[in-house]
């Protein structure tokens, strides 16, 4: 069950339930040590499948194959602990009263392998999370971040096809994150099987994953490398995650986009029919009076919202064409831009790009 067979997908699932008012059908595939990132908004059907995929939840329809060995036919399905799966989620879960070696060793030794092999490989484990220096150490005598290493160490001591983490980061602070985000990144980088990786982060995503599955309402909206999703995303919440305006409009050949709203597009990159057009938040500029040069598209909008990101601003604009800008602490101070107020919003026609729906 364990090793892939020549041809075999070391992931291929369809997972089709239903949980609640959602309609899940989702499929994911990926080769062997792939990381898959699964992203969406709340309740879009991101933990149900992975619930599926460690055997909690039933198919309907469907199948689960790992490795070319059939987990769930939609009939027939083995029990979780019949599975190779290592789970790590948002909250370590381990075990207060265990020190870390234990707690890593738990998996082995609940799957028969003797003590001492099992704290052997716990050993090797924490060495690769770098936390060979702990394995004395109970969970509330380590940091967050080192709490989260336990348990990805954990997760992985019973060699699993496939590696599932839900949101594994979700509860460290910025900091921990970042620094943790690289460890795990190191640790998958090792590792040779399949990881579904649940996350609302883009930057875990973006950093973390080879793939992409988008899962929007139990259905999934795009998938595609970070590359791929970046350059075009496909729909409103892939739009925002990337962080670039996405309107989806009708084209013409002189370079003319039009939205469903009623809003105009001026492009140099004409595509004809029914297309999407993205426009960077960095590439709108924001005026006081009508802007001097005339762009191609100029817009007077209402501000919104003006949200502060490190050196510069976020100014969300509503009115004809939603819009959301990116500009300097120094534009917003010199414009003196405040929610309610009205401003041009100006956009170079090379800035935006159109590709088909
Ligand atoms: N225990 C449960 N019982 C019944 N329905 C549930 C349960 N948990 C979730 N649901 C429903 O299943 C659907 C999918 O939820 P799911 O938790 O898979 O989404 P998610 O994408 O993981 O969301 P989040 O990002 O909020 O964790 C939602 O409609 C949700 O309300």
């Amino acid at each position: 069950m364990s090793s892939p067979t020549r041809g075999d997908k070391a992931l291929d699932a369809r997972i089709r339930l239903s949980r609640g008012a959602t309609e899940v059908d989702v499929s994911l595939t990926a080769e062997p040590g792939q990381v898959i990132g699964v992203l969406g908004p709340n309740g879009g059907g991101k933990t149900t499948s992975v619930l599926a995929l460690a055997g909690v939840l039933p198919l309907t329809e469907g199948h689960v194959r790992v490795g070319g060995a059939v987990w769930d036919d939609g009939r027939r399905r083995l029990a979780p602990e019949q599975r190779q799966v290592g789970l790590m989620l948002a909250d370590s879960l381990l075990f207060p009263h265990l020190r870390a070696l234990d707690n890593v060793a738990f998996g082995p030794r609940s799957r028969g392998v003797p003590r001492h092999r099992a704290r052997e490989r716990a050993r090797t484990e924490l060495e690769r999370v770098g936390l060979a220096d702990r394995e004395s150490s109970r969970p509330r005598e380590l940091s967050s971040g080192q709490q989260a290493r336990v348990a990805l160490a954990r997760a992985l001591a019973t060699d699993p096809a496939l590696l599932l983490l839900d949101e594994p980061l979700a509860a460290l602070d910025a900091d921990t994150r970042a620094r943790t985000r690289s460890d795990l990144a190191a640790r998958l980088a090792a590792y040779d099987g399949v990881t579904v990786l649940v996350t609302h982060d883009p930057l875990d995503a973006l950093t973390l994953a080879d793939h992409l599955v988008f899962v929007e309402d139990g259905q999934v909206t795009q998938t595609g490398t970070p590359a791929e999703v970046l350059s075009e995303p496909r729909s409103a919440y892939v739009g925002t995650v990337v962080g670039l305006n996405l309107y989806a409009g009708q084209g013409d050949s002189h370079g003319h986009v039009r939205t469903a709203d009623g809003g105009l597009l001026v492009t140099t990159s004409p595509t004809e029919g029914r297309v999407w057009a993205t426009v960077p938040p960095s590439a709108v500029s924001l005026h006081l009076h009508v802007p001097e040069g005339s762009p191609r598209n100029t817009w007077r909008l209402r501000i919104a919202s003006v949200t502060m990101q490190g050196q510069s601003a976020r100014v969300g604009l509503v009115g004809d064409l939603p819009l959301t800008a990116e500009v300097t602490l120094e534009s917003v101070t010199a414009l003196g831009l405040q929610v309610g107020q009205d401003v041009w919003a100006a956009v170079k026609a090379t800035e935006v790009r159109t590709y088909l729906r």
